[in-house]
């Protein structure tokens, strides 16, 4: 079975030894399931005893000469006086011996300040060597993408200064791609939320029996008009791609390893001061844990991330207070989230805590397993010095299973673009063929009251690569429908037979898809006839105005390159409105001006075919 997430899960890791989740059905309330459980675990010696580490768990040791010459390299080169830097970060790496992460982190610091001094094949060297070495593999797609710089610079051999964030590197990846409209101002105004994000005023919540809530217009919306604005509640970096600031999820080029854990990354000294008053310090003594527990690694990470920062900033016994009065409340599901002003409160707790979890649907060997990992964690969380007495055990064990079961079901992946490596047209740097991956995790608490068509009529909009979803219509909406994402990816969900989206929705996602291109049965975009031969025109009035726009949009197709349509949305949202009220669907002439929409409005540079 796989996670929301659409990552494999072997939810039968407790089942197969405990043999006991039948047992769920039979206990009511949320707490006994997970104090059954807990018991469970403890009875056949399952939760953990001590937070000892294994002598090979290759944590590196920090000694306190290493942490003092690498941290005043790190000042040096933030200061930029680079040439101090990579003398400190030559010292540092002989305090760390040859092949220890520490001498491999002092190396690639030393060869980014050599780029900075124009020093390329010097740079380069180090980072081969550092690649070669122990570097931490999570951090390892840093230095190749920092090899692939620093080649091509020693290539053209300019000695050009990079473009600095504060400690962060731009690229100027992003700058190329503009988009159609400013994104400052939906239409119709703002529905005011707590600073955290926004709704267009013109948006009310209502349920229907097959998808629950959802999200529905009350005027009619135009493609290109921005929907909603969404912060993550909580987010994290992908353990994978770990260099990623834990706290804002900047890329930095100098990473600041927590010098505690040594397993997570800052861009700064303030956020490395921020993430500790914000739970990193009830989490860091037992993250190392954490990574080894079964399931999604990043999912239970930032389950352990939100708990911490809850108890944090409120306290156990206020923590516990609120959870519990929110699991004895009986509050309409509709109005969950929302203010006695009918706003959406998106950074409040427990709007957050009250999203969809499909909790009651949830097959029992799933349930078992998610309050497996609770009893688990926070076994780790006392054991870390942390005192939950045991009148709030259930409590703070429930909760975390709700946690689990909410971010499984609505955590979405942040992807950010790159360039691949490989250039297209020789030796040409604008030629880099540009490829999206997951970078981090993260919450959208207004995203998760949308639900998902495989023909969706918003998309997000703008960066990939930052925290803040914009959201706009790339379809006409007329006033009453609903307004939906895509949850998988759109490309290749338009070129699937219904039964393989099908299976992805319930395989991934645990729904049974009801979206009107499933229910009508659409044929795959390679089966709907190509062209005008195949138009259904629904107003014979307009027939010529159609045909000719038809045309017109063919002879687009044919001449604008597939990375200058962004410079063209206003057309294409006009196209697509003619097509919208006047042709029937599915028509491949809609269908690529809507795929057309959607690169443009993501800035994704892959290629899209329309044959
Ligand atoms: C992220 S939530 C969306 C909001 C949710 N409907 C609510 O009531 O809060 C995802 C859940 O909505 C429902 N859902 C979303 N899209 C659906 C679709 N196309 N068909 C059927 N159910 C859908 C499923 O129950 C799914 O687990």
């Amino acid at each position: 079975m796989a996670s929301g997430n659409g990552d494999p899960v072997n939810y039968a890791h407790y089942t197969d030894r405990l043999k006991k989740p039948d047992v769920l059905s039979e206990l009511k309330s949320a707490d006994n399931k997970f104090l059954f459980t807990r018991a469970l675990l403890a009875e056949h010696g399952m939760l953990p005893t001590t937070l000892d580490r294994p002598p090979d768990s290759g944590v590196r040791p920090v000694t306190e000469k290493w942490k003092t010459d690498f941290e005043h390299g790190l000042m040096l080169s933030v200061n930029q006086q680079y040439k101090e830097a990579a003398k400190q970060f030559s010292r540092s790496m002989v305090d760390g011996e040859p092949g220890t992460v520490n001498h491999s982190l002092a190396m690639i610091n030393r060869a980014i300040v050599l780029y900075h001094l124009g020093q390329f094949t010097r740079s380069l060297m180090d980072v081969r060597q550092a690649m070669g070495s122990k570097y931490p593999p999570e951090m390892g797609h840093v230095l190749y993408e920092f090899a692939g710089m620093a080649e091509s610079r020693r290539r053209r051999g300019q000695v050009q200064e990079l473009q600095v964030q504060g400690s962060c590197v731009g690229l100027g990846h992003f700058g190329r791609f503009g988009l159609g409209k400013p994104v400052s101002q939906p239409a119709g105004g703002w529905q005011k939320q707590e600073h955290s994000g926004a709704f267009s005023a013109f948006l009310e919540l209502k349920s229907s029996k097959n998808m629950g809530r959802g999200v529905y217009t009350t005027r009619d919306i135009n493609p290109g008009d921005v929907v909603a604005i969404d912060e993550p509640y909580i987010y994290g970096g992908l353990q994978l791609h770990n260099s990623c600031c834990r706290n804002c999820l900047k890329s930095p080029v100098v990473p600041i390893p927590c010098t505690k854990c040594s397993l997570v990354y800052y861009c700064s000294e303030n956020c490395l001061h921020k993430s500790m008053k914000d739970g990193h310090n009830l989490e860091c003594p037992i993250i190392f844990f954490i990574r080894s527990l079964p399931g999604i690694t990043d999912l239970n990470q930032l389950a352990l991330k939100w708990l911490s920062k809850e108890l944090s900033k409120m306290g156990l016994k206020k923590y516990c207070s609120l959870v519990d009065t929110f699991s004895k409340s009986k509050i309409d599901p509709k109005t969950r989230g929302f203010n006695e002003n009918g706003q959406y409160k998106s950074d409040n707790f427990l709007t957050a805590y009250s999203l969809d979890s499909c909790e009651e649907e949830m097959p029992i060997e799933v349930l078992f397993f998610f309050n497996c990992i609770a009893a688990e964690m926070l076994q780790y969380l006392m054991l870390s010095g942390f005192k939950i007495e045991e009148c709030y055990l259930g409590i703070v064990g429930t909760s975390l299973v709700r946690i689990l079961s909410v971010l499984d079901l609505n955590a979405r992946k942040i992807n950010i673009n790159a360039p691949n490596m490989v250039s297209l047209k020789g030796q040409s740097l604008q030629s880099y063929y540009y490829m999206t991956f997951p970078m981090a995790i993260a919450l959208y608490p207004s995203l998760a009251l949308f639900n998902h068509s495989c023909d969706p009529n918003i998309e997000r909009s703008g960066k990939l690569s930052t925290k803040t979803r914009v959201m706009k219509a790339i379809q006409p909406i007329p006033k009453g429908n609903q307004l939906f994402f895509s949850y998988g990816r759109l490309k290749l969900f338009d070129e699937m037979k219904n039964e393989e989206r099908q299976e992805i929705c319930r395989h991934n996602f645990k729904f049974e898809c009801c979206c009107q291109r499933c229910i009508e049965n659409w044929p795959q975009y390679h089966s709907i006839p190509n062209g005008l031969s195949a138009i259904n025109i629904l107003n014979p009035r307009m027939a010529d105005t159609v045909i000719k726009e038809c045309k017109r949009f063919e002879d687009f197709i044919e001449n604008v390159g597939y990375d200058e349509f962004h410079r063209h949305l206003d057309y294409l949202y006009g196209f697509i409105k003619l097509l919208f009220t006047n042709v029937k669907r599915p028509f491949r002439l809609y269908e690529n001006c809507l795929r057309i929409i959607i690169h443009a409005h993501t800035g994704l540079q892959h290629q899209i075919s329309f044959r």
